[in-house]
């Protein structure tokens, strides 16, 4: 997990600018460190004995509410109940079929504002729909995260000549703490992400 994290950091910086990972990974990403989530949905609305109460499987019932990640990068397995979905630009939510043999990788916050918003941190969240019969759903998420005491600064070559660095330098452990704070339940509610930790509205993503 370590080095595919290390690979998919370093594809990421080429891809916002030549030469970027040999610029900035050794200095910037080094100390990156990884935890893994496990998350056991279980099923919607069935009875004592595994029935469903009523069959309506078009019905959907949020698993895991909307939220961006707090790392650089996420690294995630679903099976094969599905339910993931990342919101686009324009508001739309997609679902993101479970298909085998493949993972799913989420820019996060860290790298948001790393990259002074180059990169988005991606919007998604878990629908559950209905099943006939009672079925959890697993879900495995490696978090690949600067460490707690770096303070996050965009390099001047990533903000590029003219443009604004949008987020005063901060400690990721101080963003982590806003995020715990705001936390209610779990997830459960969109808004606290990177950029409202450094107040900046939301307009132009
Ligand atoms: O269960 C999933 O597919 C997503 C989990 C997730 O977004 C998370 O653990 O942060
Ligand atoms: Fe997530």
């Amino acid at each position: 997990m370590v080095d595919l994290c290390e690979k998919i950091v370093k594809i990421v910086l080429m891809s916002i600018g030549e030469g970027f990972e040999k610029l900035f990974y050794d200095d910037e990403f080094s100390k990156c460190h990884g935890y893994l989530r496990i998350n056991n949905y279980s099923a919607p609305d069935h009875d004592d004995e595994g029935k469903l109460e009523k069959v309506d499987e078009k019905e959907e019932v949020e698993g895991l509410g909307m939220h961006t990640d707090m790392s650089c990068i996420t690294i995630l397995y679903q099976d094969e109940i599905g339910g993931l979905q990342v919101r686009s630009k324009e508001g739309k939510w997609i679902d993101i079929k479970p298909s085998e043999g493949t993972l799913v990788v989420n820019i996060g916050d860290m790298l948001q504002a790393w990259s002074n918003d180059k990169l988005r941190s991606s919007e998604h969240r878990v629908v559950l729909k209905k099943q006939p019969y009672y079925v959890n759903r697993f879900s495995m998420a490696f978090f690949w995260c600067f460490e707690d005491e770096k303070v996050i600064v965009a390099p001047n070559e990533v903000v590029g000549d003219g443009n604004k660095r949008l987020y005063s330098p901060f400690a990721c452990l101080d963003y982590l703490k806003f995020r715990e704070n705001n936390q209610r339940g779990r997830f459960e509610k969109v808004g606290f992400t990177v950029r409202d930790f450094a107040g900046i509205n939301n307009s132009h993503l």
